[in-house]
């Protein structure tokens, strides 16, 4: 069942179930203006030397396979299929680099970790470019650790946070396929995750819940990324 339309009118509806504590003052309205500067494909990365020169600001989004990294990029850009999607886990198997708002932003599609259906080598590869780009990349901001809201973290998302905290770039948990699930099991991931996270690394802003599929969380999700990105080149929007 869908509610009405929210007050901000941004597509989402009141039943939606977005929170974001430790992240308040979040400027909606820069992330919207941000993201209706348009998004391109740029380039698919096989291998970590052939990324390009660090330059424009990267946010990434790592996950388990299947866990709907390419769905999110798709819902934050408002274009279906610009990020090619999957009912198969393995889709994306290249870092694929994303050009928002003429080069104000690069949003970075990975290759998911951990189970994929397709060869175990291929797989092991996959996770080594993730790994690497994570541990190595000069010019990466922020990094939204996707997690299913249906399964919580698993052993390799937690490996995938050891090597951000050791390489020390930040990174916001975001709860994905919020509607699969009800809002008791979303409170008590939350609840769990942001235990489990606050013990071992001091204060974090929660899990931001989200779902592709009903625009959930999309709103704020723009409006962190917003905070991320170079200032327009000309006139001002902001
Ligand atoms: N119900 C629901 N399904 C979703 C949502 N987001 C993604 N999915 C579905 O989950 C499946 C995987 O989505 P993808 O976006 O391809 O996931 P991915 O993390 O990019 O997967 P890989 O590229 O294989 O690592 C697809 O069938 C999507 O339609 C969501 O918010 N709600
Ligand atoms: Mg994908």
């Amino acid at each position: 069942m869908q509610g009405p339309e929210n007050a901000a009118g941004d597509g989402r509806t009141t039943d939606d179930k977005a929170t974001i504590a430790g992240l308040e003052g979040l400027d909606l309205e820069a992330g919207r203006l941000l993201f209706a500067q348009g998004c391109e494909f740029v380039r698919g990365i096989a291998k970590a030397d052939q990324l390009p020169a660090p330059a424009t600001p990267e946010i990434a989004f790592a996950g388990r396979s299947n866990v709907g990294k390419s769905s999110l990029i798709n819902a934050l850009t408002g274009r279906n299929g610009l990020a090619r999607t999957s009912n198969t886990p393995g889709r994306t198997q290249e870092i694929n680099l994303f050009d928002l708002a003429v080069g104000r932003l690069c949003l970075v599609d990975l290759p998911g970790y951990g189970y994929a259906k397709a060869p175990k080598a291929k797989v092991d590869s996959w996770t080594d470019l993730v790994f690497d780009y994570l541990r190595g990349r000069p010019s990466l901001q922020l990094v939204c650790v996707l997690i299913d809201s249906r399964h919580g973290f698993k052993k390799n998302d937690r490996e995938a946070l050891e090597i951000l905290g050791d390489a020390a770039v930040p990174f916001l948990v975001v709860l994905t396929k919020g509607d699969l699930v009800g809002p008791q099991r979303l409170a008590e991931l939350t609840e769990e995750i942001t235990t489990e996270l606050r013990r071992q690394r001091g204060a974090l802003p929660e899990p931001l819940v989200t779902s592709s599929r009903k625009q959930g969380g999309i709103a704020e999700l723009r409006a962190v990324l917003a905070f991320y990105a170079l200032p327009k080149a000309t006139g001002s929007d902001r």
